[in-house]
């Protein structure tokens, strides 16, 4: 993902960054990018706010659900004591920009972000078929406009005055084919325009959180709004480490249980690409994670000091360049990278962790 000039994530190992429209890369990772020069309003979608109190719900979802959903995509703060005391703006006029909204994550995806009762224009872009995309969620009485661009020459155009960009786009794989990062190759490719800014490159490795969260709840007979594993390192196989030891609430697991959660999240990517038989990898759970991250960022642009996510960034809490970790999102992108998660590691784990580095 790429985009503007202020802070961006990406899908899976994706990209974000600061920079003029004419000088983004054309490439098709998935990521996403936020710019922090707008009008500070507030953001309350369907996604991420745990500690936030809505004032309006637009949504169809009607107060509760969209509370429980809210909940439920939520990541957690570190610790209660530090809950802010964020208040959304129901009058929030956020700009999004997606782009490969199209495609099978674009799609969904799309229609969370406009489902956002905060947003006030959804610019979706594709190399084709967004026209009919954007004829379709047009039809959606949520607040946001829609606006769609198509073809190299109208991208600039679909960047312009956008807080996030999320870019969904490129090839999903088949059966037998690895995920490569594309987050490195987007900053390097920042890097040559004189754009690049570490804070403002994401790789959106939520999915792997949302994954972590669901099966270990489902394993251990926890209600699903409360889990919160975080998940470092990559995101392909065993670069995939989900620190069990530091689920919240507190749970303990046998070495099996260990075991197999970790491969089963480690290889969830696959047991999807296996499901669909050649009909392409994860789209619903992606866009769903992709939509917890822009609210997230969105929330952290107006001002919530709360905003906690794991992302795949520019990091030095190992050899590694690029490493995912929790990280804490504020104004101005990434505002802090939180090690503490890396102390006080199983033995399992820091197994682990030297592979995801190997
Ligand atoms: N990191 C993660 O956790 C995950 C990453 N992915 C990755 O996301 C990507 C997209 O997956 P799907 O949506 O299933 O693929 P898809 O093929 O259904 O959609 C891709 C869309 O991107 C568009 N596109 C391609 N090149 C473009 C360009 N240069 N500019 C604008 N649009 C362009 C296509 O027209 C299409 O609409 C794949 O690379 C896949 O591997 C998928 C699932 C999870
Ligand atoms: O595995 C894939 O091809 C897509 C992906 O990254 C995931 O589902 O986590």
């Amino acid at each position: 993902m790429a985009a503007t000039s202020a802070a961006t994530f990406s899908i899976g190992s994706t990209i974000s960054l600061g920079t003029k429209v004419s000088q983004l890369p054309q490439s098709k990772p998935s990521s996403v990018r936020f710019n922090s020069q707008n009008t500070l309003a507030t953001f309350s979608g369907l996604k991420a706010a745990t500690f936030v109190k809505c004032e309006s719900e637009s949504s169809f979802l009607g107060k509760e659900s969209s509370a429980a959903l809210r909940g439920a995509a939520a990541p957690k703060a570190l610790k209660s004591s530090q809950r802010s005391q964020y208040h959304l703006n129901p009058q929030a006029s956020y700009k999004v920009a997606i782009l490969g909204a199209a495609g099978g994550i674009g799609q969904p995806l799309s229609l969370l972000v406009k489902m956002s009762p905060l947003i006030s224009a959804l610019h979706i872009y594709d190399i084709a078929n967004v026209k009919g995309v954007a004829a379709d969620l047009s039809h959606c009485n949520t607040p946001s406009q829609v606006l769609d661009f198509t073809g190299t020459s109208e991208l600039p155009n679909s960047l312009k005055g956008v807080d996030v960009v999320v870019i969904p786009a490129g090839v999903p794989r088949k059966p037998g084919n690895p995920v490569n990062s594309t987050v490195p190759i987007a900053a390097e490719i920042l890097k040559q325009k004189g754009v690049y800014d570490p804070k403002k490159l994401f790789g959106v490795t939520t999915l792997d959180v949302v994954r972590a969260n669901t099966f270990v709840a489902q394993k251990k007979n926890l209600k699903l709004i409360d889990v919160d594993v975080p998940v470092v390192g990559g995101h392909a196989g065993i670069t995939i480490l989900p620190l069990l030891s530091k689920t919240r609430p507190p749970v303990s697991f046998t070495d099996e249980e260990v075991q197999e959660l970790s491969v089963r999240i480690q290889n969830a990517g696959t047991e999807v690409v296996e499901a669909k038989a050649g009909a392409g990898s994860a789209t619903l759970s992606m866009a769903y994670a992709a939509a917890r991250f822009v609210e997230s960022s969105l929330r952290a642009l107006d001002g919530d000091a709360d905003v906690y996510e794991c992302s795949y960034v520019q990091s030095d809490l190992t050899e590694l360049p690029f490493f995912a970790s929790r990280i804490k999102l504020g104004r101005k992108g990434v505002e802090a990278i939180i090690s503490s998660d890396l102390q006080g590691l199983t033995e399992y784990e820091q197994k682990g962790t030297g592979s995801s580095q190997a």
